[in-house]
């Protein structure tokens, strides 16, 4: 199912939480919702669900407008699921009995939520475990019955607010894969909602990132990590460095030579995003896998990580500024080294 949502903003009294956001999402794609702590991610996918109202804009859902000025569909007519971060599975209900509630609130025929439910349960990978009750389940269990009273429902869209904020780091890899396989079997839309990073780019087909109740980009993962639209963008998605660099003359096609520390660096540039008015200093990002040893930068190591199996040091330019790289061995602080630049992104200002 598609969502689509038009100019949408929602305030809460003097707070804006949600800016003038338009965004898309086409029908079986996985978006995730990207952005430090209160920028607006679970308000985004509250007003989805229908569980909050919208102050302005409208919410489309395949076609059908489902919120807007005056209109108001409720969750349960929307056909979506929602998997909250604290699970909320009821204590004193058995697992099969959590997973079909759905359905029983839908009046669905007793055959068929028999059927649906060892179809969520088996997809899962808990049909061994129907009659336990939630307290004599693991975290990644609880988590997996959560998923299959999303997956027991009707809903072609599935909506995920941190959902595994409250796994051990080992949990999370392997619960990652099972959402990952999840959506592909089964079709269905997937909004996400995260604050780290890399399970958004593990797991997305596009990435919506926000920025203080603002859209900032939504772009596929390789483009969000290879072309930030803007500095917040750069900053918050992956490793890296912003450096202010001098440029002389106006990009080549998505070319365009930079000055970094007394030395010409070749970026890539999006054609008309750098100033017209040359020379200028614009914002480049440059990510660690793009600076090598030896070349012609000068840069004094001032702090150096163990990160097996790679060092991550920080080095700063004669003019102050920092890059952030990755060496197989340790360098010694205050040790000079000698760099290379091999990419970059001008970053649109
Ligand atoms: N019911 C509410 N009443 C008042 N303010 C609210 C309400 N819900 C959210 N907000 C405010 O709206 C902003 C966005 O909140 P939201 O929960 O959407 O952020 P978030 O990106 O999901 O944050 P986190 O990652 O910390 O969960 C915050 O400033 C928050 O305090």
């Amino acid at each position: 199912m598609a969502i689509s949502l038009s100019h949408v903003s929602r305030r809460f009294d003097a707070v804006l939480a949600l800016k003038d956001i338009s965004l898309t999402v086409e029908d079986g794609a996985f978006l995730a919702l990207l952005g430090p702590s209160g920028c607006g991610k679970t308000t985004l996918l509250r007003l989805v669900a229908g569980f909050e109202k919208v102050s302005e804009g409208s919410v489309a859902l395949s076609g059908r407008q489902v919120a807007g000025p005056a209109l108001h569909i409720p969750p349960e007519e929307r056909q979506v699921a929602m998997v909250f971060q604290s699970y909320a599975l009821w204590p004193h209900m058995t697992v099969a009995e959590n997973v079909s509630f759905p359905l029983s609130v839908a009046r669905v025929s007793a055959a068929e939520a028999a059927k649906r439910l060892t179809h969520a349960l088996e997809a899962v990978g808990l049909a061994h475990l129907g009659q336990r009750r939630p307290e004599a389940l693991s975290g990644g269990q609880r988590q997996r019955v959560a998923l299959a009273r999303a997956l027991v429902q009707d809903a072609r869209v599935v909506l995920c607010d941190e959902p595994l904020a409250n796994l051990d780091i080992h949990l999370r890899a392997t619960m990652l894969d099972e959402f990952r396989r999840l959506h592909r079997e089964t079709g269905r839309t997937f909004v996400y909602v995260t604050h780290d990073q890399s399970e958004a780019l593990a797991l997305a087909s596009q990435v919506a990132v926000l920025n203080g109740g603002v859209l900032s980009q939504l772009a596929s993962p390789q483009a969000i990590y290879a072309e930030p639209a803007n500095i917040d963008v750069a900053r918050f998605v992956g490793e890296g460095s912003v450096v202010r660099a001098g440029i002389e003359t106006p990009p080549t096609g998505d070319r365009a030579v930079v000055r970094i520390a007394g030395q010409d660096v070749q970026v890539r540039a999006r054609p008309g995003t750098t100033p017209a008015a040359l020379p200028a200093s614009i914002p480049v990002l440059i990510r660690p896998e793009a600076i090598s040893p030896g070349g012609d930068i000068a840069a004094r190591v001032t702090a150096s990580i163990y990160r097996g199996p790679v060092h991550a040091v920080t080095a700063a330019l004669d003019d102050g500024q920092s890059l952030q790289l990755h060496l197989p061995h340790a360098p010694a602080i205050g040790e000079t080294i000698s760099l290379r630049i091999t990419d970059g992104w001008a970053i649109p200002e």
